[in-house]
């Protein structure tokens, strides 16, 4: 028994976009099932079908396929990928009434049990039950068509897909921006221009930091950062160069002033000893990045210059703040989608955004026939 809206009319077979343990990217058919979805049946209670239109490839996504793991994350099985969607709601289970058929709808990619610690204490992040959509064994949001519960869908308006499915990288930014305290006037770093460097940049100049400076290995990307935010000034790493360098370099594009927070969008060991190296007595740096399981971080000179290493794990209510900020036009996203394809073309998709030379930044692939 369902709720679904007569205009909205799923016909395609359900396809996702799957990787394996041997690093195969493919589509296929998967669930749930286009009967299923035109049913609107097999809904448990709170939960809706959606018609994803939009997602984003995280960095994640593509080390999944190529690694296999992030972490103690492994690919051990067939598994779809993706967690960055916005779609329409084609049908509600009848329990659900903050949701009806035809909205548009962000999708949160996480399922916490809000029985734990961290759920109790409102920082769901920390679910130590939870669903994370597209770490494995949890399939992800890459498909025509999925089933989620509607507490994890947000309505976005008349707000484009593209922009729904950018807060999720939003929301890392924003959880990061909140832990870490960035305020007016504070000079900050940025360590890498990739997606979340540059969903950040853009978060640290909404939030008035002053000089800011911005970093990556890449010239291109660099450009791009400086295209989007030009009041922030950029520093290409230089190769073979020890962190200790690195930090002049940095501390001179600052202007001689040292960064109080540094915000590390690397996970890269020589990086994160670069931030440290830069910050100034008793600030911070703090790490969004992911990377080795074990790094060599300066250890006494995190000490003598009381500098607080924090981190950022995903993040829990930043979808309402960050709809806020892209609807009031506080936060624009619109310039980091460098790249689209259809479902059909996602290995292309796949190999435009691990390649380097590609010049993407956000690569989205669409289902524009999902309906
Ligand atoms: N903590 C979380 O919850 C969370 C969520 C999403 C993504 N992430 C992680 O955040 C990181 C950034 O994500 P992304 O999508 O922007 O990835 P990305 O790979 O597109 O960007 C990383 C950038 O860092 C640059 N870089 C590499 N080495 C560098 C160095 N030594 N100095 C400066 N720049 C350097 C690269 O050239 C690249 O532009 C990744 O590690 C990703 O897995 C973490
Ligand atoms: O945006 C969310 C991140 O990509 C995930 O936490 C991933 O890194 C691990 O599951
Ligand atoms: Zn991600
Ligand atoms: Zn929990």
């Amino acid at each position: 028994m369902s709720t679904t809206a007569t205009e909205l009319a799923p016909s395609k077979s359900n396809i996702g976009v799957f990787t394996n343990p041997a690093h195969d990217l493919w589509i296929a058919e998967t669930t749930p099932n286009l009967s299923e979805v035109q049913a609107g049946s097999d809904l448990k209670e709170g939960e809706v079908y959606i018609a994803v239109k939009s997602t984003g490839i995280c960095g994640s996504d593509v080390h999944f396929w190529h690694a296999g793991c992030i972490g103690p994350m492994i690919v051990t099985a067939d598994h779809v990928l993706g967690h960055e969607s916005a779609g329409v709601v084609l049908s509600v289970h009848p329990s659900v009434t903050s949701l009806k058929p035809g909205d548009r709808v962000a999708i949160e990619p996480n399922i916490p049990c809000f029985e734990c610690e961290p759920c109790r204490t409102g920082r769901y992040n920390g679910c130590e039950s939870v669903e994370f959509l597209s770490t494995p064994p949890v399939d992800g949001l890459l498909r025509r068509y999925v089933k989620h519960p509607a507490t994890w869908c947000h309505k976005i308006g008349d707000m484009s897909f593209e922009n729904g499915s950018l807060l999720e990288p939003l929301s890392v930014a924003l959880a990061g921006m909140d832990r870490a305290g960035v305020a007016l006037g504070d000079p900050v770093l940025i360590c890498g221009a990739g997606p979340i460097g540059l969903v950040t940049l853009l978060c640290c100049e909404a939030a008035g930091a002053c000089p800011i400076v911005i970093t990556d290995i890449d010239e291109g990307r660099l450009r791009f950062a400086k295209s989007l935010v030009p009041r922030a000034s950029t520093f290409q790493i230089p190769v073979g160069k020890t962190p200790e360098e690195c930090a002049e370099g940095v501390i001179s594009a600052m202007g001689g002033v040292r960064p109080r927070v540094a915000m590390e969008c690397t996970g890269v060991e020589s990086s994160v000893a670069s931030a440290i190296w830069s910050v100034k007595f008793g600030g911070k740096v703090f790490i969004i990045g992911v990377g080795k399981n074990e790094m060599k971080v300066p250890f006494m000179r995190l000490s003598t210059m009381e500098i607080d290493l924090q981190y950022q794990y995903r993040y829990s209510n930043t979808w309402p703040k960050a709809i806020r900020l892209v609807e009031n036009g506080v936060i624009k996203l619109e310039k980091l989608v460098t790249h689209r394809f259809n479902m059909s073309d996602a290995v292309q998709a796949f190999k435009t955004a691990s390649d380097p030379k590609s010049g993407a930044i956000k690569v989205q692939i669409k289902n524009d026939d999902s309906l």
